[in-house]
């Protein structure tokens, strides 16, 4: 049979990089403006996984000051800047990440990232971390497709690349990229060491990896036989 699979798609924030720390910094200081004490960053890893303006959200409520939609607008208006001017200070890619985007590449799977992380985000991180040439589809937060864990923003990657679902992969750390997978028909994947809130042994996956050096040899074990 021809090489399968023909594409793999990758969730961004816990699973490519380790953005925890620069978020938080951005959710703290907008808290601050507020008077609102600082969140830990255990609880900031715990929000996300919606896209920023869900964090921003989440972040008030837990300060114990929940926000109206108008509010919610002004502060993710806030937020914006804010982390905008530190994307990658302290950001970091996650163990085996390099090497393993580079291995896919050089075998000629088409790779797509699916991150619910707004646009403003995506290209300076990447670039930052040399791996632009790996991504020619992006489906970012701003992309007007309902976010994960609806299967939306995986169709439109696929459709982009031209592959079916039933011959690529997903790859992510939460249960929003879990039920995403599921609803699309694709294979999962799950990276340990991310986001989520729930275990990732309970989320159904095809196979839960410690960490991406293992990506690789686990797709050619998830190869559909025959
Ligand atoms: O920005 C977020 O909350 C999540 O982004 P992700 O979909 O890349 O994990
Ligand atoms: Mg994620």
């Amino acid at each position: 049979m021809t090489s399968w699979p023909k594409a793999v798609l990758f969730d961004f924030d816990g699973t490519l990089i380790d953005s925890a720390l620069d978020i938080h910094a951005a959710t703290n200081m907008l808290l601050a403006r507020d008077g609102l004490g600082p969140v830990s960053l255990d609880d900031v890893k715990a929000m996300i996984g919606e896209g920023t303006r869900k964090l921003v959200d989440r972040a008030f409520a837990a300060a114990g000051r929940p926000l109206n939609e108008a509010e919610l607008d002004d502060k993710y208006g806030q937020m914006v800047p804010l982390y905008a001017a530190n994307l990658t200070k302290l950001t970091q890619l996650m163990p085996g990440t390099a090497d393993a985007l580079a291995a896919l590449h050089q075998q000629g799977i088409a790779m797509a990232l699916v991150t619910n992380k707004p646009d403003f985000a995506i290209a300076e991180i990447l670039g930052h971390f040399d791996l632009t040439r790996y991504f020619p589809v992006i489906v970012g937060g701003d992309s007007g497709v309902p976010h994960k864990p609806a299967p939306d923003m995986l169709f439109l990657a696929l459709s982009k690349l031209g592959v079916e679902a039933a011959d690529a992969v997903f790859v992510g750390d939460s249960p929003a990229d879990a039920r995403s997978a599921h609803a699309a028909g694709m294979k999962l994947v799950l990276i340990e060491g991310g986001y989520s809130r729930e275990p990732l042994e309970s989320l159904g996956a095809d196979v839960v990896l410690h960490d991406m050096s293992e990506l690789n040899a686990a797709l050619t074990r998830l190869a559909p036989q025959g």
